[in-house]
């Protein structure tokens, strides 16, 4: 397997943190959650639990810098000054964002020239995900699964601190989940950070906390 190194902090000297200040989230009539504050420290996972229509992908949407919070903010510590926290995350969705039109490997050369080429080659991370037979087929003849797999794979070419995943091992089989599983924890084992909303449970090692939705909600790691 590779080992994922983090890119370098710049020159900053203490670990990286995640820090969620004060986050309060409205949709419509209703208000999601409340002053809602979390860190994470290097290593740790986040998972955010809760029932449908809780908040848990506005909260992730949040920290991805997609969806302004009604009040708080969201912030890494101990990074590069110079790198945004959007350009220090992977975020992987509900979709899948893939181009049809594209071969498995040009769907992930493109997000390799997008989000920068610090990781595994295109054919490595494919292998990785246990993809390597299937890189020349056009992405739309992909099984719901496979896509699945290419999605993750994008998190293999690119280094990123921090991985924000939204039910990420939808439509995977067993064998898949487990070795998503994996990769999740090799990336915490090299420093990394995961905040993660799932309904399945996942095995992402030792360093997991669950930060709980729907009622009153506080956490961190
Ligand atoms: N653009 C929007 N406008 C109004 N309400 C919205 C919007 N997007 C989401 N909501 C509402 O916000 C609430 C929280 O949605 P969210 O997707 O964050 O929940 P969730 O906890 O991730 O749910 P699930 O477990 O079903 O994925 C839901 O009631 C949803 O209908």
């Amino acid at each position: 397997m590779n080992q994922l190194e983090m890119p370098s902090a710049g020159g900053a000297n203490t670990a990286p943190i995640l820090h969620a200040q004060g986050l309060s989230c409205q949709r419509g009539q209703r208000k999601l959650f409340s002053r809602l504050s979390f860190e994470m420290q290097a290593g740790h996972a986040l998972i955010v639990v809760g029932p449908n229509g809780a908040g848990k992908s506005s909260l992730l949407r949040i920290v991805a810098g997609l969806l302004t919070p009604t009040e708080g903010n969201v912030a890494l510590r101990g990074t590069d000054p110079d790198l945004s926290l959007k350009e220090q995350l992977h975020y992987l969705g509900h979709d899948d964002a893939l181009k049809g039109a594209l071969s498995v490997r040009e769907n992930l050369s493109f997000w390799r020239d997008v989000l920068g080429a610090t990781g595994l080659s295109p054919a490595d991370a494919l292998e990785e995900v246990g993809l390597g037979g299937l890189d020349r087929l056009p992405a739309s003849v992909l099984s719901a699964g496979q896509k699945r797999r290419l999605a993750i794979a994008r998190l293999l070419v690119s280094k990123r601190l921090l991985w924000v995943l939204d039910e990420p091992t939808t439509a995977l089989d067993v064998t898949a989940q487990a070795r998503f599983a994996e990769l999740a924890r090799d990336h915490l084992s090299c420093g990394g950070l995961i905040l993660a909303a799932t309904h399945t449970p996942l095995d992402f090692g030792p360093n997991v906390s669950e930060l709980r939705l729907g009622k009153a909600a506080t956490g961190g790691a």
